[in-house]
């Protein structure tokens, strides 16, 4: 089997290889075709299944994956959200959401003055790279759900309706 990941985030790629040891897996860049830091579970949902769809139609007989971060705004609080998908070799899509956990008031009130959250998670913790390590899921967590654990749920969910689906057109 051939993955290609609509990313060069090791955050991402790896969450692949966790789910599908035995597949082949590249990451390449792709356009998400939505802003850099995704506001809401639509355009995050969106961003995911373009990077999906690029990689799908780069080469024949591979399956394409994306995967995307955003945060969303939910009864006053900004959370964090994350979005799935997967176009099989046939063209099928599926999705899948991820863990979602709200961001203190001051990781939010940077977001709403439109900084990026990788931005804001690098000054937080006077670290760089955060978004390709344990990620804001895995600071504000106390490291219990890292970006790739909670990636790899995604993949996970979206592997499942993959065989569900191969599965049920073999009967
Ligand atoms: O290289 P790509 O695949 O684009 O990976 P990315 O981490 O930069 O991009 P995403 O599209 O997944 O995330 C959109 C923005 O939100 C940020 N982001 C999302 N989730 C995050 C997290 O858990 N920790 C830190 N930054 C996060 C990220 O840095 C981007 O600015």
């Amino acid at each position: 089997m051939n993955i290609l990941v609509g990313s060069r985030n090791p955050a991402k790629i790896n969450a692949v290889q966790a789910i599908f040891p035995h597949a082949k897996i590249d990451g390449i860049e792709v356009a998400s075709q939505v802003s850099s830091q995704p506001f809401s579970h639509e355009e995050t949902l969106e961003g995911a299944i373009n990077r999906a769809r690029e990689c799908a139609q780069t080469k024949k007989g591979v399956m394409g994956i994306g995967l995307e971060g955003g945060v969303t705004e939910l009864s006053g609080q900004i959370y964090l959200c994350n979005w799935g998908s997967l176009v099989d070799e046939e063209g099928n899509e599926f999705t899948a959401a991820g863990a979602s956990i709200p961001l203190p008031e001051e990781v939010a009130n940077g977001l709403v003055k439109g900084k990026e959250l990788g931005d804001i998670m690098e000054e937080y913790t006077q670290q760089q790279g955060i978004r390709k390590k344990e990620g804001a899921i895995g600071v504000f967590t106390n490291q219990l759900v890292d970006r790739q654990a909670m990636f790899s749920h995604v993949v996970t969910l979206l592997k499942g309706q993959y065989e569900f689906t191969q599965k049920r057109m073999a009967e």
